[in-house]
């Protein structure tokens, strides 16, 4: 198998949400012991350390309907420069959430490198609201349709260009609440969902093939980022998140998702957002957490 180079980035943000606690997620994974789980694999690991997140402004800004928007500006600036200076040196970015506004940060920093570059939004939840549509000015709602250029400028400008991404090079997968002006964009742009309707009728494993051959095939992309919700799987697996949504992806088709991804050999940067411990039960969403990214990163039984 491909022994790769790995660089953790961890990102103490909570500034996209208003529950605390999900700033001491990259704690979380990395005592549930994601360094020496990636490099029993054969892998090469280098934990960066944290990106300096500054304090919160405050509450949701009238004009802009959006919360902390200096903060998450300023913090995916500093993680885009770090994940575009790892990925130069041929390291693979593995970023440690933090909330899922930390996504407009690293795409910034690995879009840049790449033409065509597609994205695995594996999530209960689809993040394309913009400033105009969010229901509740957190900007962890928002980083999908920041990077495909939709929202306020200082989200979709970071690192001075846009868009990162192409709305028909994102896969969706897990989707089970949307908002009305998600769905909306999602008929618009066309954009891939497999919603969990999709992975209960065709099963995980037909998903998967699909979006490999889409991403692959079709759409031709020259690299792939996954970025993973831990919301994405059954709260009953994962009950240190934010925004629980019920009737999730189960934990054995997370793990062939991962184990399938790795087989293809398709992924070239990866995040792994949501953690937040002190909504958890004894760590055990880390846990999943870094599981996951054993079978990312090649973990087989036999
Ligand atoms: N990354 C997440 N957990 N996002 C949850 C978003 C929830 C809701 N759609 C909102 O915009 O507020
Ligand atoms: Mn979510
Ligand atoms: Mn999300």
């Amino acid at each position: 198998m491909n022994k790769l180079n790995i660089s953790i980035i961890g990102v103490p943000m909570d500034h996209g949400q208003n529950r605390r606690g999900v700033d001491m997620g990259p704690s979380a994974i990395r005592y549930a012991g994601v360094v020496e789980r990636i490099e029993s694999l054969g892998h090469t690991v280098t934990d960066e350390g944290d990106i300096l997140i500054g304090p919160a402004d405050g509450t949701v800004e009238y004009a802009t309907n959006m919360r902390n928007l200096k903060a998450i500006t300023d913090a995916s600036t500093a993680l885009g420069d770090k994940v575009h200076e790892v990925a130069e040196a041929g390291n693979f970015p593995l970023v440690l959430g933090g909330d899922h506004s930390i996504a407009i940060g690293t795409l910034s920093g690995i879009s840049e490198r790449h033409e065509n570059l597609g994205v695995i939004w594996y999530d209960a939840h689809a993040d394309m609201n913009t400033s105009d549509t969010s229901p509740s000015g957190n900007i962890h709602g928002m980083p999908l349709a920041a990077s495909f250029g939709l929202g306020h400028e200082q989200l979709t400008h970071i690192r001075g260009y846009s868009p990162k991404v192409k709305p028909e090079n994102i896969v969706i997968i897990g989707a089970r609440s949307v908002d009305p002006g998600e769905r909306q964009l999602i008929k618009e742009l066309g954009i891939r969902v497999y919603s969990m309707h999709e992975i209960d009728k065709m099963g995980m494993s037909a998903v998967i093939e699909d979006t490999l051959r889409y991403l692959k095939e079709e759409r031709k992309t020259d690299a792939v980022h996954l970025s993973l919700d831990l919301d994405g799987i059954d709260p009953i697996y994962t009950p240190g998140v934010g925004t629980p949504v019920p009737g999730g992806i189960s934990y054995r088709e997370s793990h062939l998702a991962m184990e399938m991804l790795h087989d293809a050999g398709i992924i070239t940067s990866a995040e792994f957002v949501e953690v937040n411990p002190i909504l958890d039960e004894k760590n055990r969403t880390a846990d999943v957490a870094v599981a996951l990214m054993g079978s990312l990163f090649g973990e087989k039984l036999l």
